[in-house]
């Protein structure tokens, strides 16, 4: 049998090989940036081909290196090598360790250039100022429902969605205090605060509950009050160095964020993908189940629907749809069409491919 020596030795020699073919992967990705300069491209981070290149190598699979595990690394290497040509900038509202970081590193890496910027509308107007190439913004919680400042903003602006990423949350409890005896204060974000409301009732029913803007500031108060506590995800609490007093405080065990990528453009089709629009109906009866059979007519699945003050008059609804389907499949074209036939306003706020989630 070998020795423990031996073995080490090989996995050095097999490191080294990684690492020769990490520099040959780069050199060709310098490449690749001159010939997308040579071609003019406004754009050299390629979504659609990260994603080919992460399917890819995941249906391929390594033997008995775990496949969740090829993601990672591949997202790092790719996100590394993309940094040689440029790297990505991405917006997300919140500060360090927010879940909207969470999930921007999960979906553009390390290397990525990450811009706070506090709210969901600063996203958006950093992407439109070309501050950054694309932001990442909550769009519903699975407990919680609808974000509203995203769907206002989205009514609002020109962005497109381009991507979506359902990812798990779990939330924690921080603090310097021995027990949850020694808590007499919990800091967190409305929404943190509201998906553990029922387990805060239960297991601090005498503590202070105290909003904060983000998590950040939620640990910040943890830091200096050891009868304080945060809540927030384990990352923000590694972040800050605050010990964890209690984990998955949430309350309900399946508690995932849905976020979405907003960018210039949205993206092509890749054979299963949604789109998302949003309509405004004539105030008439029946004016929005006629609307709605437009969509049935054609066999398309709704998979969400949810109204909003329209804004320019009391008690007028714009109505934001979320359907199976790319916006150039012939089905959605049309039934789109149809819809600009009977709508006041019609608005297509982006195809992009379905999230496969993330944990
Ligand atoms: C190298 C390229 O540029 C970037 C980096 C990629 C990679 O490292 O594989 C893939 C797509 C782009 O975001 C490319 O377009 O092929």
């Amino acid at each position: 049998m070998a020795t423990l020596g031996d073995l080490r030795e090989r996995i050095d020699s097999i490191d080294d090989r990684i690492l020769d073919l990490l520099a040959e992967r780069a050199e060709v990705a310098v490449e690749v940036a001159h010939a997308k300069r040579a071609a003019n491209a406004t754009q050299f981070h390629d979504p659609e081909r990260e994603r080919r290149v992460l399917t890819r190598l995941q249906a391929k699979g390594a033997g008995r290196f775990p496949r969740d595990a090829i993601r990672v690394v591949f997202r790092e290497v790719m996100s590394a090598c993309l940094s040689l040509e440029e790297p990505m900038k991405v917006a997300f509202p919140g500060t360090e360790g927010a879940f909207a970081e969470v999930a921007a590193r999960h979906l553009f890496g390390l290397a990525a250039r990450y811009r706070e910027t506090g709210t969901i509308e600063g996203v958006f107007d950093a992407v439109r100022a070309g501050e950054a190439a694309c932001g990442v913004v909550p769009v519903e919680s699975s407990t919680d429902g609808s974000v509203t400042l995203t769907a206002d903003a989205l009514i609002e602006s020109d962005l497109q969605i381009r991507q979506e990423l359902v990812l798990d949350v779990a939330y924690c409890l921080f603090s310097k205090a021995e027990g949850l005896s020694g808590v007499a204060r919990v800091h967190g974000h409305p929404h943190a605060l509201s998906q553990c409301r029922l387990w805060l009732a239960k297991h601090l029913p005498g503590a202070q509950i105290v909003q904060t803007v983000s998590a950040a500031a939620a640990a910040h108060e943890a830091l200096g009050d050891p009868s304080a506590a945060a809540i927030g995800s384990r990352g923000a609490g590694e972040l800050y160095g605050l010990p964890l007093l209690r984990e998955r405080i949430h309350d309900r065990a399946e508690n995932a964020t849905r976020f979405i990528v907003i960018a210039p453009a949205d993206a092509p089709a890749t054979g299963a993908d949604k789109t998302s629009i949003v309509f405004s109906v004539q105030e008439e009866p029946g004016a929005l189940r006629r609307v709605l059979a437009i969509f049935d007519d054609a066999g398309i699945n709704l998979t969400r629907i949810e109204s909003r003050p329209s804004r320019q008059k009391h008690w007028d609804y714009v109505f934001l749809v979320d359907l199976e389907g790319h916006r150039s499949d012939p089905r959605v074209a049309d039934a789109i069409e149809r819809l600009r036939a009977r709508c006041e306003m019609v608005k297509v706020l982006g195809s992009y491919p379905r999230s496969t989630g993330a944990r």
